[in-house]
């Protein structure tokens, strides 16, 4: 942590202002707080905050970084730690404890003395009530989700239960799917819904195992809220839903008949989101089967590997695809729509083929691009200002800000009209019509005049939102009244100036603050008419902008002013209501433009990114997941290739069904094996998401799945070793790829010991390539592996090829100044020379030691001139070492490492503890050195 104080500026805090009368009510009231050591409980004291006890020595730790921060309350005996906190700084609390971070609850309590009162309660699932707070100066990126999950057993298959609510968009939606050990599918669904909290049961039975379930959820960072299984109810659940769920409760409860379990689970959601308890949700919730097989599978591994999301330590935003990909306009709709979009990737080729028409519209088209962002970039986020709307505390500023967004509309629709390329039809099809149908006098236009004929539209601009005079006969007497006294304000304005000898407005202005009407007069201007100010006027306030004052006189018209604006707003009030209730009652037309406008945002943003790259991207030729190969001429990762001061080196990948479908990568550390292989998965997420790719020409078959095992990932914190970790996840490949997936392997088997890693590594390529017939980037540093190519059928006796084919990435030592360059191009054929020893030689190791590496090496590697078993040609540095062995010997070895293999997968490693583990392990490991005995192939790893 850093240890750096991070206390305001002169280390002052807020100061606690309790005299010992209220600090003992105060902590008579704490201590009997039920403990939940989730939630961090915050105390308004007005200008302040304040926490106590654990939550003060938290707060102080991990925002203060010191512990100075904290005061005592109270007497020794019975006094409690505390801390406080100014607006400002509760305000980025808020922010990280419920968007950053998913291990707290956030709670507000208002009052004083002894008597408080829970005023808000939020967790990262459910940030409804401290929105306004989250989001006064930021958008919001992304609506959180929480789902509720529910195993069970039935005829000894595994199935999970599932629903989920997404508060910010008024969503219900509920699955029920079979689920192995791992809860392989349970993941990817928490990563296709942007999960952030989930309930289980709590008091579960223990014939199955949850470890796996609760490792699911803390990969993907969520908040785990454990219910009492007795929540899990379905009981009053149609009648519950009847209320919330708008349109007719006959669909609901033909939904809900497709479902067992998953009703329980949305019944323990409906209670824990208190749906029931806000009235505003009445009528406006819609409610969805969640079907896991529309999108493209993605475990929390592969978005890590793929950089999916923005990480909090980036330095730059195009390190995360998100980051370099949001070139959305809009206030927030355009980035949580692109966030989903990321996450769920599509699968049907029409549907991909179809956004990416519309991108290639854009991209084609400047003036539509650019007439687009122009109206895009003026709309507020629809969402949620529908969303305030709703509750009960709405004025009439969302009603207007609506309006103003809603009125770019036609515009849009202007500028799509110009259009006449290509896909102007689908252009029509896809949005003209909708917006066409939702613009009509009917629906928008009922809204629009509302709004025209209702607020004094004129006012907006001095940010005041009132109900036209004309909306009412009592409003239009108190606007006159209100012109009267405002016209005999301008007088005394004019009068003033003259009186004090200076120009109307240029020197002498007049403003509305919170001091009501008030002159004000530069600081130079000031000393001019010092004297007249101190026996005529009161001076308010002196300032560096200026000297602020009034007079008997101003003052008693500004009161005037103020109380007749007082009248004006209770006589509106009703009126106001009934606006705001009216649009309400527009919603369904909001949300549909809400859904329109950031489709169109995300879509101009992947065509604006496509374009405005050094390397313009390119449309990639997709096929379904039965037919074609994936091919990617002159490809880039977008996220390195936008970085500082880099030259990325483009690379081909032919991924050849029966060619090429299994790629062994090998290459020196640094050569750009892990940058490869991963760019490849990035292309293919780009290309389902709709999105061009960074490549010369792309042809992509479907993937369903992307499996990713890049990096030893955090794990160790939590007690699982590195190549626990690493077995585990390709245990979940092994069983859960297949041939519509795609696998990326990085740097398998390097948690062990290297005789253990490179037999897993055989065997599981062996697997892959035999069994999954999934295509596979898979970089190594055993070179060895390269001898699986042997494998490969022989046309000539008909033996069916299996697609294996070798790749290196190259570096070029230059002889006479051995200086090592990486070339970071991907070539055909393995690289099994080490440039360890010249990199040492680079970094200038004693001759000595130079020289007794290189005859070590010689005595391991048994340099050998017969030719090489993989056939390649020789490179251009160093010769390549091989050693010769029968066939045979490789054959039966590898078939006894791939036993290994599955007698490892078969190990009840989730039952046992950890000293059981590790003895079964040791006893795999020690009947396999027996065998390997008599394989001269594998005695070479022992
Ligand atoms: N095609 C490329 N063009 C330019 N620079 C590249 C390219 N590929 C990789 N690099 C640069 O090289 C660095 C190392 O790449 P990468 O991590 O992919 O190597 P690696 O072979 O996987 O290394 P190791 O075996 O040590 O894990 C990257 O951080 C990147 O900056």
């Amino acid at each position: 942590m850093d240890s750096e104080d991070c206390l305001p500026e002169g280390g002052k805090l807020p100061e606690l202002k309790l005299d010992a009368r209220q600090a003992q009510g105060f902590i008579s009231f704490f201590k009997k707080l039920p403990k939940d050591p989730r939630a961090i409980r915050f105390f308004d004291r007005r200008d302040y905050y304040t926490a106590h006890g654990e939550n003060a020595t938290f707060i102080a730790k991990t925002y203060y970084h010191t512990m100075t921060a904290l005061r005592q309350l109270g007497g020794n005996s019975d006094g409690i730690s505390s801390v406080s906190v100014s607006r400002a700084m509760f305000e980025t609390i808020a922010r990280n404890l419920l968007l950053d971070r998913t291990d707290h609850t956030l709670e507000l309590y208002e009052g004083s003395g002894s008597s408080w009162r829970l005023t808000k309660s939020g967790t990262p699932g459910n940030i409804g009530s401290f929105e306004d707070i989250l989001f006064a100066n930021n958008d919001m990126q992304y609506s959180p989700v929480t789902v509720a999950l529910f195993p069970v057993f039935r005829e000894g298959q595994l199935y999970v239960a599932l629903s989920f609510v997404d508060m910010t968009n008024r969503k219900l939606g509920l699955a029920e799917f079979p689920e192995d050990s791992r809860f392989t599918n349970v993941e990817s669904a928490l990563v296709a819904l942007g999960c952030k909290e989930c309930l289980l049961p709590a008091d579960f039975e223990k014939s199955i195992d949850l470890q796996p379930l609760q490792d699911a959820i803390s990969n993907c960072s969520i908040l785990l809220t454990e219910r009492k299984k007795a929540e899990f109810k379905s009981r009053d659940l149609v009648q519950d839903l009847g209320r919330i769920i708008r349109g007719s409760v006959e669909p609901v409860r033909d939904l809900l008949s497709q479902f067992d379990y998953a009703l329980g689970t949305l019944g323990a959601l409906v209670s824990y989101a208190e749906l029931l308890a806000d009235d505003t949700n009445y009528g406006n919730y819609t409610i969805e089967k969640f079907n896991l097989d529309c999108y493209m599978r993605l475990d929390s591994a592969a978005v890590r590997a793929l950089n999916i999301v923005e990480g909090k330590t980036d330095v730059n935003k195009n390190f995360s695809l998100f980051g370099l990909m949001n070139r959305t306009c809009t206030a927030g709709m355009g980035k949580r729509l692109l966030n989903k979009w990321l996450k769920q990737p599509l699968i049907d080729v029409n549907e991909i083929n179809n956004r990416l028409d519309m991108v290639q519209a854009f991209a084609e088209d400047p003036e539509l691009r650019q007439g687009l962002r122009q109206q895009l970039k003026r709309i507020s986020d629809i969402d949620r200002l529908t969303h305030a709307l709703r509750k009960k505390s709405a004025n009439l500023q969302p009603v207007v800000k609506l309006y103003q967004s809603c009125s770019r509309i036609p515009y849009i629709k202007g500028v799509l009209q110009q259009y006449n390329g290509q896909f102007s039809t689908s252009v029509m099809t896809r949005f003209l019509s909708s917006l066409e149908e939702w613009l009509t006098e009917n629906r928008y236009g009922r809204f629009a005049n509302l709004v025209e004929t209702a607020i004094d539209l004129g006012q907006v601009d001095n940010g005041e939102y009132r109900i036209s005079p004309l909306y009412s006969s009592d409003l239009a007497v108190l606007k006159d009244e209100l012109s009267e006294v405002e016209n005999h304000i301008n007088n005394l304005h004019m009068h003033t100036a003259t009186d004090l000898d200076l120009s109307v407005d240029k020197q002498l202005k007049l403003e509305k603050g919170p001091f009501g009407h008030v002159f004000r007069i530069s600081k130079k201007d000031e000393q001019k008419v010092r004297k007249k100010l101190t026996t005529n006027y009161i001076i308010i306030e002196t300032r560096k902008d200026g000297v602020k004052f009034t007079s008997a006189k101003l003052k008693k018209l500004g009161d005037q002013y103020q109380s007749l604006l007082g009248d004006y707003t209770s006589c509106q009030k009703k009126i106001v209501d009934n606006v705001v209730q009216v649009s309400c009652t527009f919603s369904e037309v909001f949300e549909n433009f809400a859904a329109i406008i950031s489709e169109l945002d995300v879509l101009q943003s992947f065509a604006d990114l496509a374009i405005s790259c050094p390397v313009p991207y390119v449309r990639p030729d997709i096929t379904t997941s039965e037919e074609g190969d994936i091919i990617l001429q002159g490809s880039r990762h977008p996220c390195v290739e936008a970085q500082d001061g880099v030259n990325f080196i483009p690379n081909d990948c032919t991924l050849v069904r029966g060619k090429s479908w299994f790629q062994i990568i090998t290459g020196p550390n640094m050569g750009g094996k892990s940058t490869f292989i991963r760019q490849v998965g990035v292309n293919v997420l780009m290309a389902q998401v709709g999105s061009f790719v960074p490549c010369d020409q792309a042809s992509i078959s479907v993937r369903d799945c992307i499996f990713a095992r890049v990096g030893a990932g955090d794990c160790q914190l939590r007690g699982v070793s590195t190549f626990m970790q690493e077995m585990l996840e390709t245990a979940s490949i092994l069983k859960g790829a297949s041939e519509k997936s795609l696998i990326i392997i990085d740097e398998l088997g390097r948690g062990t010991s290297t005789y253990d890693g490179f037999g897993l590594a055989w065997a599981i390529c062996e697997h892959l390539v035999e069994v999954t017939r999934a295509p596979t980037l898979f970089a190594t540093h055993f070179h060895e592996l390269t001898a699986l190519a042997n494998k490969n059928g022989d046309q000539h006796q008909h033996v069916p090829d299996l697609g294996i084919a070798n790749y290196h990435v190259g570096a070029h030592i230059d002889p006479s100044s051995r200086k090592l360059t990486m070339l970071y191009k991907v070539e055909p054929g393995s690289c099994d020379q080490s440039f360890g020893i010249h990199v040492a030689e680079f970094a200038n190791f004693p001759e000595a030691v130079i020289a007794l590496a290189k005859s070590k090496a010689e005595e391991l590697e048994d340099f050998t001139s017969a030719p090489n078993l993989s056939g390649e040609p020789s490179d251009e540095v160093g010769s390549k070492r091989k050693r010769v062995f029968s066939p045979d010997d490789v054959t039966r070895g590898a078939a006894r490492a791939r036993l290994l293999l599955e007698d490892f997968s078969a190990l009840p490693l989730d039952e046992v503890d950890g000293s059981k583990a590790t003895e079964m392990v040791a006893k795999l490991k020690s009947d396999f050195e027996k065998d390997a005995a008599s394989n001269p192939w594998l005695q070479q790893f022992l």
